[in-house]
């Protein structure tokens, strides 16, 4: 089944002499086992799209569904628990809680989920660990690097069974090095069967992707797979 659809979407932010139209009819897919990058200059409507995407922002016109399920019909309730139970963020605003520990931020999304924290706490250590931090697990966000804060963002999009990653530059807080294994992660969980879309600025790291969509003023200028190919991902460091 398709896990992200937007189906003819329109965004407007304000009205009227100040109305910016940040996207135009755009109309895209993600199955399972795929990851599209989203590109274009800024202003172009990349964030306004993952905030779409996630549910965290609603549409001017047409629809965006996940999992089959359209985001627009849900009342405030069933929409943070569907965002919580499908959907994982990395976004540029780390958003870490700064009085619980690493594992404890991790596992936040499935307590909120009514997950007893005995019971959430070994999911939280796999995530940790699928990020290389499982050693940190009890530290606190100011006892960690900037980078390391940044794995931690993404071990809590990564916990449960989400099926939909959103990620928005990603990279950014992390030397190139760690940036490239954030991106590896993001590929292995999609090659697992999730879906994923990533906003970011640089063709090495849309590189990863299966897809690229290009936006200009709002609308899907061009649609295609990386410049490079697949083939190219075997030649990435590990
Ligand atoms: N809350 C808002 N109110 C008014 N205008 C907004 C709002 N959010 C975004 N915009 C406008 O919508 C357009 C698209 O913005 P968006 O942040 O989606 O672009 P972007 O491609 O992500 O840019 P960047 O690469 O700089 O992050 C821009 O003209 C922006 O100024």
């Amino acid at each position: 089944m398709t896990v992200l659809e937007l189906r003819a979407v329109d965004r407007v932010h304000g009205s009227g002499d100040t109305a910016v139209h940040a996207l135009r009819g755009v109309s895209i897919t993600v199955q399972p086992g795929e990851l599209v990058a989203v590109m274009g200059p800024s202003g172009s409507g990349k964030s306004t799209l993952l905030n779409l995407a996630g549910g965290l922002d609603s549409p001017t016109g047409g629809m965006v569904l996940v999992e089959g399920v359209s985001l627009g019909g849900q009342g405030r309730n069933a929409l943070a628990k569907l965002r919580r139970a499908h959907i994982g963020y990395v976004f540029q605003d780390l958003n870490l809680l700064p009085s619980l520990t690493a594992v404890e931020n991790v596992t936040l999304p499935l307590e909120l989920d009514g997950v007893s924290p005995r019971k959430a706490r070994p999911f939280g250590e796999r995530a940790l660990d699928e990020v290389g931090l499982l050693a940190i697990a009890e530290r606190f966000p100011d006892e960690m690097s900037g980078g390391q804060q940044q794995r931690v963002a993404i071990a809590r999009a990564l916990v449960g069974e989400r099926r939909l990653m959103l990620a928005d530059e990603p990279t950014g807080a992390l030397d190139s090095q760690t940036g490239e294994s954030v991106l590896k992660l993001l590929r292995s969980r999609v090659d697992a069967g999730a879906a994923a879309v990533l906003v970011t600025h640089e063709a090495r790291h849309a590189a990863w992707a299966d897809r690229v969509i290009f936006l200009r003023d709002g609308s899907v200028v061009d649609s295609s797979a990386p410049l490079n190919g697949p083939e190219h991902l075997l030649e990435l460091p590990s």
